[in-house]
């Protein structure tokens, strides 16, 4: 069956139970919201599904395979993972970083098609024009879109992405969301963190809302972004308005 699935996944760290049993499940072609306050466990129920982390209990399954025992290359050719912690680049060249996406494809060295992954990628986020400019010498939403393009270098089945947008302006928040969603279209199974919830709505398919460790709901973005879940998980109230892209706003912290 192909998907990547969580099936009642649950991690302890530091003697905190920081992800009670929970399942969540991405389809090829699908577009996924991870959503929550901070200290959800969206990064920690990310890392679990893209086996970055074992699990105390429960097991994830890629198509159709157990993580635990996949191959080490078929997984990263399989799942590309972009982690939310940012570890310095080293001085080399934008190019060069974005092309590291490639290295789960070394058994099969193919120069073409690894060069036309990377050119696709640094298109995607907007980097062609600075390629050639050290990767230590970006902004920091510049370095954001280029841990990006490696990550999507990848060109694997499943893109998982922990905020990918957080530190990016409108207008590129807005362009990475859409080549998300040209990814889905073309199969691309894909789990992205939001704290963003106008994006979520608007791009995501499914939401996934999670709370203390726990997911709490998960369905369409209508049914899972409801004034009642706002109140509840974010401790915010939400206005409504009329004929907007997005019919509502958050009008402020609760009482
Ligand atoms: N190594 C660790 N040891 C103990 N607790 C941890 C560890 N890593 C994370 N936690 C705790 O697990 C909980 C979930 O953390 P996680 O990073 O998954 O949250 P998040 O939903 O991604 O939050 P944010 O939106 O702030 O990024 C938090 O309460 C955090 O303090």
């Amino acid at each position: 069956m192909t998907g990547l699935a969580a099936h009642d996944v649950a991690l302890s760290l530091g003697g905190r139970a920081v992800l009670h049993p929970s399942s969540v499940r991405v389809a090829p072609g699908e577009l996924v919201g991870l959503i929550g306050p901070n200290g959800a466990g969206k990064s920690t129920l990310l890392r679990v599904l893209g086996g970055m982390q074992a699990p105390d209990e429960g097991e994830i399954v890629l198509d159709g395979r157990s993580l635990a025992t996949a191959g080490r290359t078929w997984r990263a050719r399989t799942l590309s993972f972009l982690p939310q912690d940012e570890v310095p680049p080293p001085p080399m060249r934008v190019a060069d970083l974005v092309a590291l996406g490639r290295l789960p494809h070394r058994g099969h060295p193919d120069r073409a098609r690894d060069s036309a992954a990377v050119t696709r990628a640094l298109a995607e986020t907007d980097l062609l024009a600075l390629r050639d400019r050290p990767g230590s010498q970006l902004s920091g939403g510049e370095r954001a879109r280029m841990r990006l393009a490696r990550a999507l270098a990848v060109e694997a089945a499943y893109l998982l992405a922990d905020e990918p947008v957080a530190a990016l302006d409108p207008a590129h928040a807005l362009a990475v969301m859409a080549s998300f969603r040209r990814l889905a279209a073309g199969g691309t199974g894909l789990v992205v963190v939001l704290h963003d919830l106008m994006l979520a709505a608007r791009f995501c398919d499914r939401l996934v809302l999670m709370r203390a460790g726990r997911v709490v709901a998960q369905g369409q973005p209508a049914d899972v972004l409801t004034d009642a879940a706002m109140r509840a998980v974010y401790g915010v109230e939400v206005r409504r308005v009329e004929d907007a892209v997005i019919p509502w706003a958050l009008a402020g912290p609760q009482d």
